[in-house]
């Protein structure tokens, strides 16, 4: 079976929720000729999203993520070279103008950006900048567009909607702006919401406060949501299905609980690792060792292989095919998917802050046939037991 069988046959387990497909992206690529060379951003990237679904877009920063929305949205620079297929509903986007765009930029798809500040016009009022985001789309009077305003900031939890409309940006907490960032988004009533690192400048109450808005505009309205973060810990609990990157494309895909239960990959292993966990309180955070690679030279194999503490000749020779693992509807693009199915506790495989780097990670599996078994992992707790002991 192909990967685009994968991924994009209607009605397969990798389709998520059942329910009217909103978007269809089909081996989605993105190149920018620069005059060092060509940054090959996203490659070959497939994913649906439903209506009423809520997508998890996670990795590092240069991994492909917001190159991939900015797709979705038109919104790329001319220079950009696109291949593959975005489908919103039964309309093709890739090869549109900016022009042609418009009708659905805003009014069937729409994006809510990271700072509210630079998106938001200082010098008017919030509720008539909301008024006229309607007006763009709807020949409807002024008062009506402004009912229309009032009405969203209502929708996104603003006390008082209709006094706080004839406020100015600067007049609300960095919270409120970010709602008022949803309310524009929502003003359209779009089908499609993309939401990019909506969190990221709030602390972590107010974050927890923007999540669940979002999680109620999709009970209201259906549409469908795709979240794009860095932090894994902002969509446990809040996504259907997640999909992370690395060096521009999927390496692992599924339902939220698999991603997070049961890593198929061992760079979401690493990024579970270095999320704060409260089960885990006292320990420290495990960050992944070494840089993401550049998107210009990418290495030969896998682009994790050189992180990877699984990695094997294979991943350094030939990039794996994201496949399906040995559960359904879980998908991961690795050589050791079935050898990290084996290990019992993936997170030492990165536990060099707490126990020195593991110089063989085959000692944290049972037993591989494919692999030396140097110590086991009993080994390894009961000899870390003995140096933590006093010596006197
Ligand atoms: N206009 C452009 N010209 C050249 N390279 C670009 C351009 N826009 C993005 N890139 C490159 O594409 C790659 C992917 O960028 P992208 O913004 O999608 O990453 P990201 O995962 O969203 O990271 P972040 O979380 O930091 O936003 C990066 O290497 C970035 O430098």
């Amino acid at each position: 079976m192909s990967e685009l069988d994968v991924m994009g046959a209607p009605g397969t387990a990798a389709d998520g929720l059942a329910g009217e497909k909103l978007l269809r992206v089909e081996n989605l690529s993105v190149d920018f000729p620069t005059d060092d060379g060509t940054v090959h951003a996203v490659r070959d990237v497939s994913f649906t999203l439903g209506r009423g679904e809520v997508l998890g877009i996670v990795g590092e920063s240069g991994s492909g993520k917001s190159v991939s929305s900015m797709a979705v949205m038109g919104l790329l620079p001319k220079t950009a070279k696109i291949s593959g297929s975005i489908r919103f509903k039964d309309k093709e986007l890739v090869g549109l103008s900016y022009k042609q765009m418009q009708p659905v930029r805003g009014n069937g798809i729409s994006m809510i950006f990271q700072d509210p500040m630079t998106s938001l016009n200082p010098v008017y009022t919030v509720g008539w900048q909301l008024a006229e985001a309607h007006r763009a789309h709807h020949d409807v009077s002024k008062k009506a567009a402004m009912a229309k305003a009032v009405e969203a900031l209502e929708l996104v939890g603003i006390p008082q909607p209709d006094r706080r409309a004839e406020q100015y940006p600067h007049e609300f907490s960095g919270g409120m702006r970010q709602r008022v960032m949803i309310a524009m988004a929502i003003i359209n009533d779009p089908d499609v919401i993309i939401a990019d690192e909506p969190t990221t400048a709030l602390d972590v109450t107010v974050q927890a406060q923007i999540l669940d808005t979002l999680l109620r505009i999709r009970d209201e309205t259906s549409a469908g949501i795709m979240i794009i973060t860095h932090d894994l810990g902002v969509v446990a609990g809040m996504v259907d299905r997640v999909q992370v990157m690395y060096g521009g494309t999927v390496v692992e895909q599924g339902g939220v609980d698999e991603v997070f239960e049961a890593q198929r990959m061992p760079y979401t292993v690493g990024l579970l690792g270095s999320i704060p966990n409260p089960n885990l309180l006292g320990k420290r955070l495990t960050p992944i060792k070494g840089a993401p690679p550049s998107l210009m030279n990418l290495p030969q194999g896998c682009p994790f292989s050189p992180r990877c503490p699984l990695a094997i000749d294979i991943c350094r020779e030939t990039e794996p095919q994201l496949l399906e693992t040995d559960r359904a509807g879980h998908y991961a693009r690795c050589h050791r998917s079935d050898h990290l199915a084996t290990i019992e506790q993936p997170q030492r495989l990165f536990a060099h802050d707490e126990i020195g780097t593991v110089e063989n990670p085959a000692s944290l599996t049972a037993a591989d046939p494919d692999v030396p078994v140097a110590e086991d992992l009993a080994d390894v707790e009961a000899r870390l037991h003995e140096e933590e002991k006093p010596t006197s």
